[in-house]
């Protein structure tokens, strides 16, 4: 079976899409220079799954040990590329940390690819590439607007980077555009570790049932959405993971006529912030403490994912529910609170 390379496996998405592959039976090895993630989760892969994967510790923005890694494994037939920082916030009071990391590392990468003729690469992109859109629900050919943050300008630019690589080149791409993936591993075995206080929804609401935090806001609740609070396309991590598994497979049949194509990960139904709290207390039997806050600077009302092409082209179809998204991720901050090991990821510092 084919080899996959996976870069930031060691994180949230990547960990999720290892088990994946490997369930599909593709060989895996990672690179994670675990700048943003603990490294004993890839001991939570391998009891899952029952094989150990190796993580070359690398920061990919070093072209020479990212080379080597390329050297080591002749056989890679494709790589699937995670690892970049993803803190909205951060990127705005750090830019230069940004366009560095998330740029240079994708540079990097690239020039192995071209060097060995790697024939399939598959990019982490991002709704953000759709700014505010003028329609709820975009499709892969709603025109971007610029981005909110220096984040997101390295996903609009990684896309475009990738768009003029692959033109010059003989490897296929595909750009995942995800919604916002959450829940976790139905195992409790691996899910998401967030860096400090989360910024994110779903880890701020399991944070706050669990007693880590005092209580949670709702940015806002005047906004003109069905009950005043934005709108968001959750969509659980094993149907994002799942579906780079198909990228793959779509690449390998050589289904991938238009050289470097994008897809929409998303479910298609947009949730309100009110009631992705109702799911949670649902199937949590926890009573949330929220307040109602003012809006976020920089948050976008309402968007969600026309998906037809992913299920078109890639047959994928996301099938977890939000009640199982809430579910999984509340299962794991249950067994986070249980295994201090993985504690260890959020005492790191921000760069
Ligand atoms: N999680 C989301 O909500 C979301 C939404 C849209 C897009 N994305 C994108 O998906 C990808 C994965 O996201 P995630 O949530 O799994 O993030 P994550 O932070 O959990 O994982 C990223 C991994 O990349 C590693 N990494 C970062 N820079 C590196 C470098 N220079 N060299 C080697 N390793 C490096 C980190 O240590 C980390 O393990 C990212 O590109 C992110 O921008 C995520
Ligand atoms: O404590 C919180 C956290 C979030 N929210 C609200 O929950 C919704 C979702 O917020 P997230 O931060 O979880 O997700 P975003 O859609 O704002 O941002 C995510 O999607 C973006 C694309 O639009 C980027 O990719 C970004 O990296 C990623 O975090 C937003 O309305 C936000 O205001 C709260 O009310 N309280």
């Amino acid at each position: 079976m084919a080899k996959i390379l996976v870069t930031g496996g060691c994180g949230y998405i990547g960990s999720h899409t290892i088990v994946d592959l490997i369930e599909n039976g593709y060989e895996v090895i990672c690179v994670d220079n675990n700048s943003r993630s603990n490294p004993a989760v890839l001991e939570g892969v391998q009891k899952i799954t029952g094989k150990t994967v190796k993580n070359y510790k690398v920061d990919l923005c070093n072209f020479d040990d990212t080379f080597a890694i390329f050297q080591e494994n002749e056989d890679i037939s494709g790589i699937i590329h995670f690892a970049a920082y993803k803190a909205v916030g951060e990127s705005v009071e750090k830019p230069l940390l940004y366009f560095e990391n998330n740029l240079y590392s994708l540079i990097s990468l690239l020039k192995c690819v071209q060097e060995f003729s790697i024939p399939w690469f598959v990019f982490s992109s991002s709704c953000t590439v759709y700014g505010e859109p003028d329609q709820q629900m975009v499709t892969e050919e709603t025109p971007p607007k610029p981005a909110a943050s220096p984040y997101g300008y390295t996903k609009q630019m990684g896309e475009q980077i990738l768009g003029e690589f692959q033109k010059a080149s003989k490897t296929q791409a595909i750009l995942l555009r995800y919604f916002n993936p959450v829940g976790a591993h139905p195992s409790g075995l691996i899910g998401e570790l967030p860096i400090g206080k989360p910024q994110n929804l779903v880890p701020a609401i399991t944070q706050t049932a669990i007693g880590k935090l005092p209580k949670m806001m709702v940015f806002g609740d005047d906004y003109p959405t069905r009950d005043g609070s934005c709108v968001r396309d959750y969509i659980h991590v094993c149907d994002i993971a799942h579906a780079h598994t198909l990228a793959i497979k779509y690449l390998q049949k050589g289904h991938n006529a238009a050289g470097c194509e994008v897809f929409n990960l998303g479910t298609g139904n947009g949730v309100t912030v009110l009631e992705a709290i109702k799911a949670f207390e649902k199937v949590s039997g926890v009573k949330l403490n929220y307040e109602i806050g003012p809006r976020r600077p920089g948050d976008i009302m309402a968007i969600y994912a026309n998906n037809d092409k992913a299920k078109m082209r890639l047959g994928w179809n996301p099938e977890r529910t939000l009640e199982e998204m809430m579910s999984t991720a509340w299962n794991w901050e249950l067994k986070l609170k249980q295994d201090s090991s993985l504690h260890e990821n959020s005492n790191f510092q921000m760069n």
